[in-house]
């Protein structure tokens, strides 16, 4: 039987968020750009963020959660800047504390979008009401129905989290979630907050939500499980087998220490286990990668190889007997297809007589939109790399577009650098730089190699001194001429910043990435001295 077929034999029977009771829809919530954000060295800029809302919106998602915007004016214009630009096409949700100031800031925040929701949450675990919140059970009730109740004079959609759900009193947590509905909370999230529920006990809690609670069926059961114990995604679909029809998940799993439930690996399960499932989500399945590959991007943190549906071995069969099985039937060894997940092998694609017309057809089929200036700059990138390599493969084409991702201002940009290192020699870089207004700077500078010597002479130039703290390099495809890509994290003016970098030269690759981080660092120093200047009382008035 197909998914669709079985979404059209569902129940008529409509809860209040208009969807079918026992759908056979399982609405996936992505929380890339909240609890992602959370998670250590994960930060991103509004640029980046817009990047990353875009694409999830390519890829299918049906709510994406922008942000916490009480947390910081960053936030709250990421959140709103997401909601002016995507809100007609998916439900755009922002998280707020179970306080009038909270609601009203995401209220404001998610304002302009068509389809909105405000996501109130507050913690019902004896120990998160005794030690943190220090509030008795009463209270608990009525600031939980207080803040959906507020939530609610703006916005229809209310999703409501009894944060520690899962180590929650079974009764108590009943009586919470039926007082929200009450209230007019339209999701009832149910958060595996630390990531300490087992799949049957985790399917339980959702099982006696749907006999015990009178309202239930008045909104969506949504699941929300943290990877403490790697269980996060088993608790999810075990929450799916039970009724739950909203999923909480991230991109690549990242999310607040251990992380959230991947994305990636709960649609695939789904869409590749139907038989046991029966449920479908609106995922664009060969999107995944490409999502995947610009959140890592974005965050500087790529994903380890034999990561599920995402990594980069997750399709490669080494063993000879593998390959023998899967010469003979694919399926001998292959649970689903590459193709179904968007993964780039490494097909040879175009050369350098190759026009724009097949190179949009090849991005297009890598699972990326470009907007015409990108793919203007990119096409020009792919040119050159065609002219200096052999052969041109679709990892190359990935690289050279992701070098492009989230570059909204270089302050910086390299005009000529040169580098000398040997035995017997002091490794020395020499770069001339172009700044902003167009002025032209140059230096030189010694190091340990000529990739030390490089970065101290972009940090002399620039003029911020930076502590290196990782330093990766990989080389993107096959052969002696393969595109290096370098990562860079480095600690500056009190904040992390990452940049990645590609070339065939691995000295200028590792020079591109350094300067993306350096600009980072300093469009943020510039920004400081404009809010300060801003602050100061005019002079000579
Ligand atoms: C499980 C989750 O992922 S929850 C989301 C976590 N995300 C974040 O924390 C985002 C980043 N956080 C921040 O920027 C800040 O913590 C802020 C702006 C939200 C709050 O900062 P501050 O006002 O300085 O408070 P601080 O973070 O130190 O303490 C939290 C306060 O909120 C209270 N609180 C926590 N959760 C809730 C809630 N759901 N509803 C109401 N109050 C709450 C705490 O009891 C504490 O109150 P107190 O200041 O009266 O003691
Ligand atoms: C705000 C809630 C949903 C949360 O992030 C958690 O409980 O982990």
């Amino acid at each position: 039987m197909s998914a669709e077929s079985t979404a059209e034999s569902n129940s008529a029977e409509d809860n209040v968020a208009g969807e079918p009771a026992g759908s056979d829809v399982v609405r996936i919530f992505d929380t890339t750009l909240r609890d992602g954000e959370q998670s250590p060295g994960c930060s991103m800029n509004t640029a980046e963020k817009l990047e990353v809302a875009k694409a999830l919106v390519d890829l299918g998602v049906d709510v994406i959660e922008a942000g916490f915007p009480i947390a910081s004016p960053g936030d709250f214009e990421a959140v709103q800047k997401i909601a002016q630009k995507f809100g007609d096409q998916t439900t755009i949700c922002g998280l707020a504390r179970c306080r009038p100031e909270d609601i009203d800031r995401a209220a404001e925040a998610v304002r302009d979008a068509e389809l909105k929701r405000i996501h109130v949450f507050l913690a019902t675990s004896a120990i998160h009401r005794e030690f943190k919140l220090k509030m008795d059970k009463d209270e608990i009730v009525r600031r939980a129905v207080e803040g959906v109740q507020r939530a609610k004079e703006s916005c229809e959609d209310i999703e409501f989290s009894p944060e520690d759900a899962a180590r929650t009193e079974l009764d108590f947590l009943c009586e919470v979630v039926e007082k929200a509905i009450d209230a007019g909370a339209t999701t009832v999230n149910i958060p595996d907050t630390v990531g300490y529920a087992t799949p049957a006990q985790y399917r339980q809690v959702i099982e006696t939500l749907r006999q015990r609670v009178p309202n239930i069926e008045r909104a969506i059961i949504s699941t929300h499980c943290h990877n403490d114990l790697g269980l996060a995604v088993a608790n999810s679909l075990a929450a799916v087998e039970a009724g739950a029809r909203q999923i909480e998940c991230t991109v690549n799993g990242i999310g607040e220490r251990a992380g959230n439930a991947a994305l990636e690996e709960i649609v695939m399960a789904i869409r590749t286990r139907f038989d046991h499932y029966g449920v479908r989500t609106n995922i664009d399945t060969p999107k995944l990668c490409s999502i995947s590959r610009l959140v890592c991007t974005v965050t500087g943190q790529s994903v380890q190889r034999n990561k599920a549906i995402v990594g980069r071995n997750a399709f490669a069969h080494e063993a000879g007997i593998h390959q023998h099985g899967i010469l003979q039937e694919r399926s001998t060894y292959e649970i689903m297809r590459a193709e179904d997940v968007g993964y780039v092998g490494t097909n040879l694609v175009l050369g350098k007589h190759s026009g724009r017309h097949a190179f949009r057809d090849r991005v297009a089929a890598l699972g990326h939109s470009l907007d015409p200036g990108a793919f203007e700059q990119v096409f020009a990138d792919f040119i050159t790399l065609a002219d200096k390599k052999k052969e041109v493969y679709d990892s190359d084409i990935v690289a050279l577009i992701e070098d492009r991702i989230g570059v909204v201002e270089e302050r910086w940009q390299v005009v000529s650098f040169h580098t000398s290192a040997g035995s017997g020699s002091i490794p020395t870089a020499t770069i001339e730089l172009k700044d902003a207004d167009g002025e032209i700077h140059c230096d030189a500078a010694t190091g340990d190699g000529p990739i030390d010597a490089v970065f101290n002479t972009l940090e002399r130039i620039i003029g911020i001194e930076a502590r290196l703290d990782s330093f990766e390099v990989r080389s993107v495809s096959r052969g002696k001429d393969a595109l290096g890509e370098v990562n860079v994290r480095l600690a500056a003016l009190g904040r992390d910043y990452h940049g990645k970098g590609v070339s065939t030269d691995i000295i200028e690759a590792g020079m591109k990435a350094y300067l993306k981080a350096l600009n980072a660092a300093d469009a943020e120093k510039a920004s400081g001295r404009q809010i300060a200047e801003a602050a100061q009382p005019a002079r000579g008035v």
